[in-house]
């Protein structure tokens, strides 16, 4: 039977990564991409953000004003809570529809690439959890240099999540993504040798 298997982390420590090395064996589904679609123009939910938040939310041609939105609630819990009750069941609902599709293929499993699934209860349905990590100040340094912002802006985004401490705790298998991309590539693969028939 096809294994569902969790894959999260904290912002930045290269879940996108160890994806990429995944998706060459095993189907993806990845939550933020889902988001994107969600949260296309003229979607249900974008106009439920732009009531809420109001027309600052999207740019000119409808798409989600991404930067000022990320800037408004990765400051403020109060309006990520807000932004997330408003996201969380659509972007499930679309997953749902994706594992159901990547299902028909049979893999041996699927992979749900999700930055929030202990917050989103994920791993209730998972039958393992892998998380990346990596050491704090790398982890600081490659959201600043990936996303340009300010310290303070990478440090807020950081601190808007679940310590990562607490998702390494919860974690069935831990992938060092704090060095070199072969050695995440090594542990990768091993694990995946785990999985695959
Ligand atoms: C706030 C938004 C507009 C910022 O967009 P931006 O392009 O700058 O960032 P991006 O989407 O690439 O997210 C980067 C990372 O931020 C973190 N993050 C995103 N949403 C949230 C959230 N609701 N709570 C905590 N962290 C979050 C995740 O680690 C994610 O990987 C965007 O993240 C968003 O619309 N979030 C709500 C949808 C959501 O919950 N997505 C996460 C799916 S699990
Ligand atoms: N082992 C590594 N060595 C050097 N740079 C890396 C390594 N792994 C990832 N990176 C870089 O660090 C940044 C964050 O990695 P990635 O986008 O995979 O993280 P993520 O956990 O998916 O992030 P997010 O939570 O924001 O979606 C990217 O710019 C990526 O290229």
């Amino acid at each position: 039977m096809t294994k569902l298997i969790g894959l999260t982390g904290g912002i930045a420590t290269g879940k996108s990564t160890v994806s990429k090395l995944l998706a060459t064996k095993l189907p993806i589904v990845d939550a933020d991409k889902i988001a994107w679609q969600v949260e296309g123009p003229g979607q249900p939910t974008t106009q439920k953000i732009v009531a809420h938040f109001g027309q600052q939310a999207v740019l000119a041609d409808g798409r989600l004003n991404r930067s000022w939105l990320g800037q408004l609630v990765f400051n403020d819990a109060q309006a990520l809570q807000a932004l997330t009750a408003i996201t969380r069941l659509p972007i499930q609902y679309a997953m749902f529809e994706a594992i159901v599709a990547a299902n028909q293929q049979q893999p041996d499993a699927i992979i749900l690439d999700v930055p929030l699934l202990f917050e989103s209860g994920w791993q209730h349905v998972c039958d393992q959890v892998l998380v990346v990590t990596a050491p704090p100040a790398v982890v600081l340094q490659r959201l600043m240099a990936r996303n340009h912002l300010s310290q303070q802006a990478a440090q807020a985004r950081i601190d808007s999540q679940m310590p990562l401490a607490q998702k390494v705790a919860r974690a069935d298998v831990v992938i060092d993504n704090g060095a070199n991309i072969d050695k995440t590539k090594a542990a990768v693969l091993k694990w995946l040798k785990t999985i695959t028939k």
